[in-house]
């Protein structure tokens, strides 16, 4: 093996020093046919084979796929092999480092047998400009070196492996985004609508979700069957997209869900501000510009879309009209004429978003199911509802899990039992649980929450009878009134008959 080493090293370094060589002193036209006749006494007396993957290519010198998929499944395999490594930033949040293997150094591995080289090089382009900065002008590019009897294994089964490999790993590492729609005037105020994106490190997950085991399983099931279903939508022939409408009061979990969605399948969210588009026009094409493996989001859908197809403006009515500011009134001048219409969202749903690449989720939340037109929730719009409601005992077993580290607590029975006969959110149930202090232990944050749950209880009791109460007055005054109209009906018929004259 060492030697086998030694020789393929000076080889390369033979070749590079050549192309230094040959660079330096030998004009171009020479240069071409020494290179035709070094390359054909090479390939007689060598008996290995050498693939040269640069990193840009084609007409347009486009960063190429094959570099970049080897690059990525180099990263993940050379770290052990390789002795010389850089240390490059990993994402946008510079927060981890990749290593990968370091300019000119060399890798073996064996596949099926079959012993390889890969080599990472970089050679410098002479240029002609001027300029204060360190040039970038670099060509790397990667070799892979094996003998002449595995070309057949290397050519059919390696080389789509390596690429294969490199792109499951890219899509492992890659960083999930969060995109929202913005607008903004651009040049000449022409009003433009696009999406703008951070990095999504949202920490939801399904294990720390509080809600009921059964319907969580339900859930998970349904998205890896949605994930793995490319063939199965292809053969019935419906668009790889599946819907869902999640409802519930505020702060039961519903944009949580979401987030922990996104984490366990790694799709990107793009959340869709609905009374930020104008028309129906830049809701398409904002649609259009989403890509696969993503979750498309409207929030609050009741508050974005009037059923009757007019747009609202949030908070509109908190404003009293004649202070408006100038800029606001304008605004809203323009938000006037735009129209997201109900059948243009349904459209978009069903028509062109339809058409686009497939692997989207599109998920509704509102918190009042009962306000939104049938047409938008019907099944295959909205293939699955989701009521996500207070939190009962499963669910407290998960927050006093996530923000307690217990799984058992001697107080357990009397939460239970409180959360029977009241409603308490989620949100709600963890805020009275969460330490408040370092001295806090499980059993001070359970007895705060017992304190919480039999206060809502009280103050719920408290309501019902003042309901009950209010409902025998108006009772009590329907049937006074009654019997009072009664009264005034006989009185009113006596005197009828006496001044008709007919008493008996
Ligand atoms: N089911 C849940 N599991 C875990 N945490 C929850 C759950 N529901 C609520 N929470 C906690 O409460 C906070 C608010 O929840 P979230 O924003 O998901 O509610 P929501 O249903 O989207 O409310 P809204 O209808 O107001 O948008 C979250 O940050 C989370 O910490
Ligand atoms: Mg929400």
């Amino acid at each position: 093996m060492g030697s086998e080493w030694s020789i393929l090293g000076t080889f390369t370094a033979t070749i590079m020093i050549a192309y230094t060589v040959f660079d330096k002193f030998i004009p171009t036209h020479t240069r071409s046919y020494i290179q035709i006749y070094v390359h054909k006494i090479i390939g007689f007396l060598s008996p290995y084979i050498h693939i040269t993957f640069p990193e840009f290519s084609g007409e347009h010198l486009k960063r190429s796929v094959l570099f970049t998929a080897i690059q990525t499944y180099l990263i993940e395999n050379s770290s052990q092999l390789a002795t010389k490594l850089k240390a490059e930033p990993a994402n946008d949040t510079h927060k981890q480092f990749l290593l990968s293997m370091d300019d000119n150094e060399q890798i073996t591995e064996i596949y099926k047998g079959a012993k390889l080289w890969w080599g990472s090089h970089k050679t410098m382009i002479k240029t002609q400009s001027f300029s204060f900065y360190p040039s970038s002008d670099e060509k790397r590019f990667y070799t892979l070196s094996f003998h002449k009897r595995h070309r057949d294994l290397i050519a059919a089964s390696y080389i789509p492996h390596v690429l294969e490999q490199g792109k499951l790993i890219k899509l492992k590492n890659r960083q999930l985004k969060l995109y929202t729609n913005n607008c903004y005037t651009g040049w000449g105020g022409h009003r433009k609508s696009k999406w703008s994106h951070v990095v999504f490190e949202h920490p939801a997950r399904f294990e720390t979700l509080a809600m009921e085991q059964k319907l969580k399983e339900e859930i998970i099931d349904d998205l890896l069957t949605f994930k793995d279903g490319k063939e199965y939508y292809n053969k019935i022939g419906k668009a790889w997209k599946r819907g869902y409408l999640l409802y519930g009061p505020p702060g039961t979990g519903k944009s949580t869900m979401i987030a922990a969605m996104a984490n366990f399948m790694y799709y990107d969210v793009y959340d869709l501000e609905l009374t930020a588009v104008k028309d129906n026009t830049q809701l398409r094409t904002l649609l259009i510009e989403t890509t696969s493996k993503s979750i498309i989001v409207i929030e609050d859908i009741d508050c974005s879309l009037d059923l009757t197809g007019k747009r609202v403006v949030k908070k509109e009515k908190d404003i009293i009209e004649d202070d408006k500011d100038p800029v606001k009134k304008a605004e809203e001048e323009e938000n006037k004429d735009s129209k997201v219409t109900l059948s243009g969202l349904l459209n978009c749903i069903d028509g062109i978003w339809s058409g686009c690449a497939g692997e989207r989720i599109i998920i509704f939340t509102t918190n009042y199911v009962e306000k939104l037109d049938p047409a938008l929730i019907r099944s295959g719009r909205m293939d699955k509802k989701i009521e996500l409601s207070y939190c009962c005992y499963e669910a407290f077993k998960v927050l006093a899990k996530n923000y307690l580290d217990v799984d058992y607590h001697g107080l357990f029975p009397i939460v239970e039992g409180l959360l029977k006969e009241t409603k308490m959110t989620p949100a709600d149930v963890a805020e009275n649980m969460m330490p408040k202090s370092k001295n806090d232990d499980a059993g001070t944050c359970l007895k705060k929450l017992i304190e919480s749950l039999e206060k809502a209880q009280e103050a719920a009791q408290k309501k019902k009878a003042e309901e009950e109460e209010a409902r025998l007055k108006q009772e009590k005054e329907k049937e006074q009134s009654g019997q009072q109209e009664a009264k005034t009906g006989q009185k009113a018929g006596k005197e009828v008959i006496k001044e008709n004259g007919f008493v008996h």
